[in-house]
């Protein structure tokens, strides 16, 4: 039988069975050896599925490792897996106690070929995609985001189908807009968001799911809400000003708030947030109704996030110049986070309250600004 009519009658297949009925298209165009790239309209792609025992000893690539969560999650994954089964990697160059604490690559995920390349070499099982563009400097410069955030993405995904791995982006209330049902945001609903972040985390959401019910590819996706951490700087999104008041406070004893005092936002400590990516990741298969899931820790408004920082330093003077853009964005994202479907079906569970992430805050930086001092 001509190879295109294979392929189409496999096709046919696969569209009628469920989403476990991916099987036999992989098994199929393997034998064929087609990669993604090699993809022409009509056909279809060579993609295998990742076997149980490369999973029991993952080797993981973290991209965009050099922001806000990247260094955080190698830290935790090398303790679980070993140092030199997690490698971080990013375009930007590393501080020297990140170069030394574990495997450093360059990687911009633009490149196709340098990413296969490193995927292969390197026998790579698990990838965890962080780069990104977020909210605010995705508006600032939208072709950039759009490359980054889409063009990347389509990359990552390929690369990801075709060599088996289990595959982890993360989307971000973001994905939401000012039509999401906002208090709570369950985790089907209405998404139209109005920035070009949220339009490229609700694309990434889709084709991950589309890869997987299509060819099987282990894709697994957390909607992070905004993230708080004390040893790493958020990289120029909404929710910043969270981080922003606990160095000013401690700093300066004074913090100008860019979002107005009473915008609910769903926040979460970092700890919690990795803690939730490793075990989303390791979640059996079945486990799993769904792909992509909403988790939620807690949310607080500015004022609300003051009062508590204040019960610690009670002399913090907190102003508002608001930022008209980023207060339109903020308007327009939950203000709850509904993650019932997270917590029944792989156990999640937030451990950081407001009161305890404000103590935790001011416990590192704390004992930071005293070693600063010390020294
Ligand atoms: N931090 C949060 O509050 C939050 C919330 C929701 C979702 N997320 C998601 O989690 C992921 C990580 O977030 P973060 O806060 O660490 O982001 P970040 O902005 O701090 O870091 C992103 C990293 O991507 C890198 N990058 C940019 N272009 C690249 C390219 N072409 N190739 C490779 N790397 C490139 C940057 O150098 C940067 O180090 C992102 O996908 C983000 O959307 C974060
Ligand atoms: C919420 C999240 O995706 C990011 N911290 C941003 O504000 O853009």
């Amino acid at each position: 039988m001509p190879v295109v009519r294979v392929l189409s009658k496999v096709a046919k297949q696969v569209l009628l069975a469920p989403a476990c009925g991916c099987q036999p298209l992989a098994v199929a165009v393997r034998n064929i050896s087609f990669s993604p790239r090699q993809v022409t309209s009509g056909t279809d792609a060579s993609f295998h599925s990742v076997s149980f025992s490369e999973t029991d000893h993952p080797k993981v690539l973290i991209t965009g490792g050099l922001g806000q969560l990247g260094v955080g999650l190698a830290k935790l994954l090398r303790k679980r897996f070993g140092k030199n089964n997690v490698i971080l990697s990013d375009i930007r160059k590393p501080p020297s106690d990140v170069f030394h604490s574990g495997p450093f690559i360059y990687s911009d995920i633009l490149d196709y070929k340098n990413l296969r390349e490193i995927v292969v070499n390197n026998r790579i099982t698990w990838l965890v995609h962080y780069s990104a563009l977020l909210s605010a400097v995705g508006e600032a410069n939208v072709p950039l985001a759009r490359a980054v955030n889409i063009t990347g993405l389509h990359n990552i995904l390929d690369i990801a189908a075709e060599h088996g791995l289990r595959l982890f982006v993360p989307s971000t209330i973001g994905a939401f807009g000012p039509t999401s049902p906002r208090n709570p945001t369950p985790d089907l609903c209405v998404q139209r968001p109005r920035t070009i972040y949220g339009v490229s985390k609700v694309h990434a959401e889709l084709m991950g799911e589309y890869y997987h019910h299509r060819y099987g590819l282990d894709f697994r996706c957390l909607r992070y809400p905004g993230i708080i951490s004390a040893d790493s700087q958020p990289g120029g999104g909404t929710t910043d000003y969270a981080v922003q008041i606990f160095h000013d406070a401690v700093k300066s004893g004074k913090f100008e708030c860019n979002l107005k005092p009473n915008t609910q936002l769903p926040m979460m400590y970092i700890d919690d947030c990795l803690r939730a990516t490793l075990e989303v990741m390791e979640a059996p298969t079945e486990t799993l109704s769904m792909r992509t899931y909403n988790i939620n820790a807690m949310s607080f408004t500015p004022e609300e996030l003051a009062a508590e920082v204040q019960k610690q330093l009670p002399d913090l003077q907190v102003t508002y110049n608001i930022d008209h853009m980023r207060q339109a964005i903020a308007d327009s994202w939950p203000m709850n986070f509904d993650d019932t479907n997270a917590r029944n079906d792989w156990g999640w569970k937030h451990d950081y309250d407001l009161p305890e992430l404000v103590q935790t805050m001011f416990n590192f930086i704390g004992s930071d600004s005293r070693i600063a001092q010390a020294s």
